[in-house]
């Protein structure tokens, strides 16, 4: 005998199959009769499927926070209600000018309040936002406005000469983009001429009543982001409205954001779109505390004046904020929650960080996934463990956030997932819908990231502890081959970074005649250090820490390691400046010799 669920009483749409008679443990089981787009039935229908998008935050923001503070910088304040009658204006202008649907806008600037405003009002136009990095030079800047085919570029006026370089480099017969200053009276910039039609201009020509122009589609392009170029010539990376509107509010559950925080602009908006804080801040009504320059003096000032609750950065930002000395530094006026990602935070740049009282929540993006998929969730039993090991626990990247679909790691040789041992490692690969659309014009990226068997591959090579949480051990390219052993970069350099001496330290790859390549470390120390650590410190700090092999067998001292404009450590620089040094031992066993370097 078969029995039915819902007997007589199925949802519209659905009809009933049976499986095995239940006196045999089977069930009965309802299918969806038709496509789930058909009409008059179950399924999409018009009033569910209004396409996600996060633009529709700021109109919410305007009913709910009205006269409360959206965007503050120096003495300019504006209120939500304002913000979102500047957006509505800049679309509306932007739409006036002939930006239509899909058009490319490029905006080149600092965390200014033009800049949060861009983030709603361009893509509200209906164009598709593309916000560039300020640090760029001028050939990379001309390489992305001509591979985006921008129509039109918003410019701090510290970047004017900086894109009237660019243009000049756009290959002949590309349409020569609209520039449009912004200016910022609280810096002193020479005024714009009277014929000049500058972002303040502009907008007053806007109309603050504007019907914004809808996606057709949730899975309509809305930003197209650059990555930073770290290991390869930068991709164009573009992100539909459900994504980002799902990374969205994503980062906010996890992250525990509460009504109405103070949010200072540490990290730059042109980096990802800020994780996806800008419109996540319209969702809670937060005030949006912008700042043009980011050092440790700013920063902790900005705190103390604003009454900052919460912050995103960089490790490298992090290390800036604990490193500050006496003076700079200034006793925090509560608790200052800080999220840091972008690269790997060593576990002493944590613990020295959560000492001066921040509370420092750890996630791992990319470009690719338009902000933080993962995330090294905290767990209330491990408050109670010392601080190190709190610090150890919190530098693994973690595990999938609410929204994402589903993290893992992957041995690229069986195409199934490494143990749960902690030191199998594997590609991380993720699925969700954060992950890009694709990279602009570019197939053959795109195939070889988001793969037939449903994964985006990351490129990050790591392990899975088994708690289920994930640490990365490096990039790809970033592994150090040693006579057949992987060495993870990652590891060695949180032992350097444990050194009470050490700044900044970062380890690639040297080639060695007899094991392959051997770990170079490349190092700065802390100015009360400088010229007192040696290479035989360094190494034998190393030595009791780890074991041999990974012992770092050169050790480079800079004043400074160069970074992208995202603050990366610029691994392929280093990695090019071990190679030109040439073997750290030749085959018949001598071993090279340099200058500025001391070999062990
Ligand atoms: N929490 C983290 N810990 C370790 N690494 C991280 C973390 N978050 C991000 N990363 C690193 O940053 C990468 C993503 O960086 P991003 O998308 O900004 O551009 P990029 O990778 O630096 O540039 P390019 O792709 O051109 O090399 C990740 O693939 C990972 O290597």
């Amino acid at each position: 005998m078969f029995t039915i669920v819902n007997r007589g009483n199925k949802p519209l749409g659905f009809r009933e199959v049976k499986t095995t008679p239940l006196s045999q443990g089977g069930k009965a089981k309802l299918i969806r009769l038709r496509p789930p787009h058909g009409s008059g039935n179950l399924g999409a229908n018009p009033a569910n499927s209004c396409p996600l998008t996060p633009l529709g935050f700021l109109e919410r923001a305007a009913t709910v926070f009205s006269d409360c503070p959206s965007v503050v910088y120096h003495d300019t304040v504006f209120t939500w209600f304002q913000t979102h009658r500047r957006c509505l204006r800049l679309a509306s202008a932007l739409v006036s000018l002939g930006i239509t649907r899909g058009d490319v806008v490029s905006v080149l600037l600092p965390n200014v309040p033009a800049m949060y405003e861009m983030q709603f009002g361009v893509p509200m136009s209906g164009a598709v936002l593309n916000n560039i990095n300020t640090r760029l030079d001028a050939r990379t800047v001309a390489v992305l406005l001509h591979h985006s085919g921008s129509k039109l570029v918003f410019v701090d006026p510290s970047s004017l000469q900086l894109i009237g370089d660019a243009l000049r480099l756009l290959p002949p017969g590309h349409p020569i983009p609209h520039v449009i200053p912004v200016e910022d009276p609280h810096e002193e910039f020479p005024a714009a001429p009277a014929d000049t039609l500058t972002y303040e201009r502009l907008l007053d020509k806007g109309d603050p009543e504007f019907v914004w122009v809808q996606p057709e589609s949730e899975w309509d392009p809305m930003v197209i982001n650059y990555t930073s170029g770290t290991t390869s010539e930068p991709k164009g990376v573009v992100h539909c409205h459900r994504g980002t509107f799902l990374i969205t509010v994503d980062s906010l559950i996890e992250w525990s954001v509460p009504p109405r925080p103070t949010y200072l602009w540490t990290l730059p908006m042109f980096h990802a779109n800020g994780w996806s804080y800008p419109w996540g801040m319209a969702v809670v009504g937060g005030t949006n505390v912008c700042l043009r320059r980011v050092n440790a003096a700013t920063v902790y000032a900005a705190i103390a004046s604003r009454g900052v609750t919460h912050l995103c950065c960089a490790p490298v930002v992090l290390n800036m904020l604990a490193n500050a000395p006496e003076g700079v530094r200034r006793p925090l006026p509560g608790k200052v929650h800080v999220r840091t990602a972008g690269s790997p935070p060593p576990a002493a740049v944590l613990q020295r960080t959560e000492a001066i009282g921040f509370e420092v929540s750890h996630g791992y993006g990319l470009t690719e996934t338009a902000g933080l998929p993962v995330s090294c969730t905290w767990k209330g039993e491990w408050d109670s463990l010392p601080a190190s090991e709190r610090a150890r626990l919190k530098a693994r990247q973690g595990v999938r956030t609410p929204a994402t679909g589903k993290v893992d790691i992957m041995d690229s040789e069986t195409g199934c997932s490494v143990p749960r041992d902690g030191s199998t490692m594997g590609e991380i690969v993720l699925r969700g819908g954060c992950v890009m659309l694709g990279y602009l014009d570019d197939n053959a990226a795109t195939k070889a990231a988001i793969r037939e068997d449903g994964w985006f591959y990351t490129g990050d090579v790591g392990v899975m502890h088994p708690d289920g949480y994930l640490e990365i051990r490096d990039r790809s390219k970033d592994v150090i081959i040693n006579a057949g052993e992987n060495i993870s970069s990652v590891e060695v350099e949180s032992v350097l970074y444990s050194h009470p001496a050490v700044n900044e330290a970062a380890v690639v790859a040297r080639p060695d005649e007899l094991r392959g390549e051997t770990p170079c470390a490349f190092v700065s120390v802390k100015d009360y250090a400088a010229g007192t650590v040696t290479a035989a410190d360094i190494t034998a700090w190393c030595r009791e820490r780890m074991p041999q092999y990974m012992v770092p067998r050169t050790v480079v001292f800079h004043t400074e390691l160069p970074k992208t404009s995202t603050g990366k450590i610029q691994k392929y620089v280093l990695r090019n400046l071990a190679m030109e040094m040439g073997p750290a031992r030749k085959a018949d066993g001598a071993t090279a010799n340099g200058s500025r370097r001391q070999q062990q």
